[in-house]
Order: structure tokens, then C-alpha cells, then sequence
């Protein structure tokens, strides 16, 4: 176990932790290891990813979630922890990392990001943007950003159904800030069946009942997913450095 040992929060205050599912294969990215630690601007993809979050003042602790037996991360400064409990979906991988961060010294009234190792585009100004919406709010958020193209229905051989509305139709990103309690009692209802149909924390937290907020995120913290991905995030991180 990589566990640094975190003081029991001394106060009602609740404190935002950070959890990165970071266990995935990758395989639509095809890729000879798995994409976030592919080499981007010089550094393993899930560096840019920790990057954004050591930038942002208000999160206590950040914790990475890797597949049993990943010493990608192996050695690593102090400034994020490791749990080698990843599973067979992203949905597992959140909920056992939730009971590692227990294991750290979250509360049950903390809040908890989750947010992609692979969208290692995320700034501190988007981080700090979910926080500040979602610190007031009794349910928390999610990064997201409306449809901005027309939205086609497809049958098995490629071709139109449908020109589907898209009025109020979002596109979910990460990080997605909920109470570490509610959110694995949400994902806890999912575990006898493989976590079926559950994408994303909100996912959980609507069919528990609860109703989270959107709030804008950014074109640029897109899920690094194709072959294609990793040329454009890394023109982004390198148009970023010229500023
Ligand atoms: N069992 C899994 C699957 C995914 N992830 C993580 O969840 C994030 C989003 O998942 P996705 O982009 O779908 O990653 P992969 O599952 O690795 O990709 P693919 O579906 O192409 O195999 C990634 O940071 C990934 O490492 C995880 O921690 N555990
Ligand atoms: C959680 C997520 O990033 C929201 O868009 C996304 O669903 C994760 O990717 P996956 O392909 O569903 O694992």
C-alpha cells in the first residue's frame, strides 16, 4: 500500500479531495501501454492531469487510482497518493478508491472530484469553477457543455434515423464533485450488477434519485480517447506554454 496517513478532519468543514480513475487500458487509443502514460510535451499524460490539481489550493489530498500491480507511478513525490485497487469498469475503479480515500482520512461529508487521468487537459480555473458552484449546492456537479452540433440517431448500417432535439442536451465531463457518502451509497446500489449503465458519477447520483448540477466546462478538457487525441492535446499544452 502507497497510503500516506491523513489527519482525521478536525472540524464540521467539509474538505475537496481529488480521485483519479487511472486504471483503464485504453484500447480505443491504441497505444503499446496504456494512453495516460503515453508520452505528451515531455511528460506521462497523467502528469499534466496532476499538474492542474497541485495548482489548486483547496484540495486536500489527491489520489490516484492504478490497476493492481501498476508501478507506472511507483515513484512518486508526496504530493499525491496511490491505491492499487482499480477495476474491471471506471464505475468500480471510483468505488473502491472511494474506500481508499476513507482509508486516508476522508468523512462521509467531504467532497470528492472525480476526474478522467485521461482529460489532462483540465485547468486550476476549471477546477476552482466546479468548486465554487458546487460548494453551495446540497447535491454537487459536473463539468459539462452543451451540444454544439446537430445530433443524428444512427441504425447498424451507419445511416440517419433521426435528427434528434438537442435542446438541453449536455455532454458530461470530469471532474464531477459530490459528497464522498452519497456518492458510494449511489454507486453502492450498482455494485451487484457490474455497475451496469453507470458512465459517470452523475449517473449514479440521478438514479439514486439526486439531480446535479451543470456547470460549463471547456472544448479543451476533452477525454484523450483516439490515436487522433494525442496530437491535438498536445498542440494545447504547447499553445499554453507560449502564453
Ligand atoms: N477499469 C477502468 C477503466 C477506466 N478507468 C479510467 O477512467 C478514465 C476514463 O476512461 P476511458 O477514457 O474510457 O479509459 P479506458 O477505459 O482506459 O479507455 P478504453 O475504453 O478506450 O479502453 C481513464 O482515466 C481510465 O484510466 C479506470 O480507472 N478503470
Ligand atoms: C466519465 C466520462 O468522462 C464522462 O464523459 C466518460 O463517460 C468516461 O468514459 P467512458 O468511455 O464512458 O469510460
Amino acid at each position: 500500500m502507497d497510503f500516506d496517513t491523513l489527519m482525521p478532519s478536525s472540524s464540521h468543514v467539509p474538505r475537496c479531495f481529488a480521485l483519479l480513475p487511472c486504471a483503464g487500458s485504453g484500447s480505443r487509443a491504441g497505444t503499446a501501454q496504456p494512453k495516460q502514460y503515453q508520452p505528451l510535451a515531455g511528460l506521462p499524460l497523467v502528469r499534466h492531469t496532476l499538474a492542474a490539481f497541485a495548482g489548486v489550493a483547496r484540495i486536500a489530498r489527491v489520489l490516484v487510482v492504478v490497476a493492481p500491480g501498476d508501478e507506472m507511478l511507483a515513484a512518486h513525490d508526496a504530493s499525491f497518493a496511490i491505491a492499487p485497487c482499480g477495476g474491471a469498469t471506471r464505475a468500480e475503479s471510483v468505488f473502491n478508491g472511494l474506500a481508499a480515500l476513507q482509508a486516508l482520512g476522508a468523512a462521509a461529508h467531504d467532497w470528492v472530484l472525480v476526474h478522467d487521468a485521461a482529460r489532462c487537459l483540465v485547468t486550476p480555473a476549471l477546477i476552482d469553477a466546479l468548486i465554487d458552484a458546487c460548494l453551495p449546492d446540497a447535491v454537487g456537479g459536473l463539468l459539462a457543455l452543451p451540444l454544439a452540433d446537430t445530433l443524428k440517431c444512427a441504425d447498424a448500417a451507419g445511416r440517419v434515423t433521426a435528427t434528434l432535439d438537442r435542446t438541453g442536451k449536455w455532454l458530461a465531463q470530469t471532474p464531477q464533485m459530490f459528497r464522498l457518502g452519497a456518492l458510494q451509497a449511489a454507486l453502492a446500489a450498482h455494485a451487484g450488477t457490474g455497475f451496469a449503465g453507470i458512465t459517470d458519477e452523475a449517473s449514479a447520483m440521478e438514479a439514486a434519485g439526486h439531480r446535479p448540477l451543470l456547470v460549463r466546462g471547456s472544448a479543451q478538457n476533452f477525454k484523450v480517447t483516439y490515436p487522433e487525441d494525442f496530437a491535438l492535446a498536445e498542440a494545447v499544452l504547447q499553445s499554453r506554454e507560449r502564453l
